[in-house]
């Protein structure tokens, strides 16, 4: 009964290939399901320095600070209103606790690969050190490890999975964990008050609510320019709060109709409305697709930390904030849309399309 604790009652992947073994094996010629046609179509936004746009920077200290609070959360608005995303500055989580988790997760990565294993992913879990959203033997593949680890709520840890190599990977993660959670409490609470809702709303519901971490390892690959590290997709959560573990940028998200490369300020997260939120503000906000590349020198690592509601709780559109406009998605019970997204392949925008009630 131990495999469908936690958050393994949301379904499972097929096992796929190790890349990392993959990649370090290679000369030059990838296998053909990490060949990505779409590629070949990719229209570019252009780099920022070209078009002086880059995603906004928004500073979580002036946003609690009575001085500074109300510009600040005007320019939040703006961003989650054209964004989507945004670059989060002076957010207050210790220099230390990263770079504790940051020096844990490169170590992680860097172990052979037998011991990478010991917290590989279980058939039907989605936890563990593996792949997700892999259905069919026939499906393209990402040119990526993960490693996806559940912290909250508390009661829904799964330990068997969590890497005891280093020692201090469990401690230094609950710490980040802890802190990543009250950054998102904050940025909750804003979004919900720009949303009109009062500031505790958004807050509240997500409160009790399941954090999981993706650990994103991107091996280097002799043709970058043939894969995709991450396939396009909209994440499903709620909210997403991603550091990048090392310098290498990878991330592009869609905008006017192309990829725009997204660069970091040092130190900073970055930060997306995830579709539960733009299911729940009606589409008052959008949650925007992306997608990691890859490069042919270093491996690149990044940690997703998703914050999501819990089981019981429904997804649909707040009442308050409907009102009497028309409404754009259905509701479902948090259980079974969770269900559909571990039983879909990624692809951009797949449940949302499902819960979409016009087009
Ligand atoms: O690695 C990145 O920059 C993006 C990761 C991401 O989008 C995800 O884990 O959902
Ligand atoms: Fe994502």
């Amino acid at each position: 009964m131990e495999e469908k604790m936690g958050i393994g009652r949301f379904g499972g992947s097929l096992k796929v290939a190790n890349v990392q073994a993959l990649a370090e094996k290679l000369s030059l010629e990838i296998p053909d399901r990490y060949v990505r046609p779409e590629r070949k179509k990719d229209i570019f936004a252009g780099d920022d320095e070209i078009y002086g746009e880059s995603i906004p920077a928004i500073d979580f200290g002036k946003l609690f600070d009575s001085e500074y609070s109300e510009e600040e959360a005007a320019k939040l608005h703006s961003a989650c209103e054209g964004w989507g995303f945004f670059q989060l500055v002076n957010h207050g989580v210790p220099e230390d606790v990263i770079s504790k988790l940051r020096e844990d997760v490169e170590e992680f990565f860097k172990l052979p690969l037998e011991e990478r294993e010991k917290v590989a992913q279980l058939p039907g879990q989605i936890e563990g050190y593996g792949q997700v959203f892999v259905q069919s033997e026939e499906q393209k593949l990402d040119w990526a490890d993960m490693l996806a680890l559940a912290t909250l709520p508390p009661s829904i840890k799964q330990f068997r999975f969590w890497p005891t190599n280093p020692p201090s990977f469990r401690e230094n993660l609950e710490r980040y964990a802890d802190e990543v959670k009250s950054v998102a409490d904050g940025i909750l609470k804003m979004i919900s008050k720009n949303l009109g809702l009062g500031v505790d709303k958004l807050y509240d519901m997500f409160k009790g609510g399941i954090q999981i971490f993706r650990f994103n390892y991107y091996p280097p690959c002799p043709t970058p320019e043939k894969v995709l590290g991450l396939s396009s997709h909209s994440d499903a959560v709620g909210l997403t709060i991603l550091l990048q573990i090392n310098e290498l940028q990878g991330l592009q998200i869609r905008r006017n109709g192309g990829w725009l490369p997204v660069k970091v300020l040092p130190g900073a997260f970055i930060v997306n409305i995830g579709d539960i939120i733009e299911i729940l503000c009606n589409g008052k906000y959008k949650s925007i697709e992306h997608r990691a590349i890859v490069n042919n020198e270093k491996a690149r690592l990044s940690v997703a930390g998703f914050h999501e509601l819990n089981f019981g709780d429904v997804v649909g559109p707040i009442p308050e904030i409907v009102k009497g406009d028309k409404l754009h998605y259905k509701s479902l019970e948090f259980e079974e849309y969770t269900k559909q997204i571990f039983s879909s392949k990624l692809e951009a925008k797949s449940i949302l399309d499902l819960m979409k009630l016009d087009e």
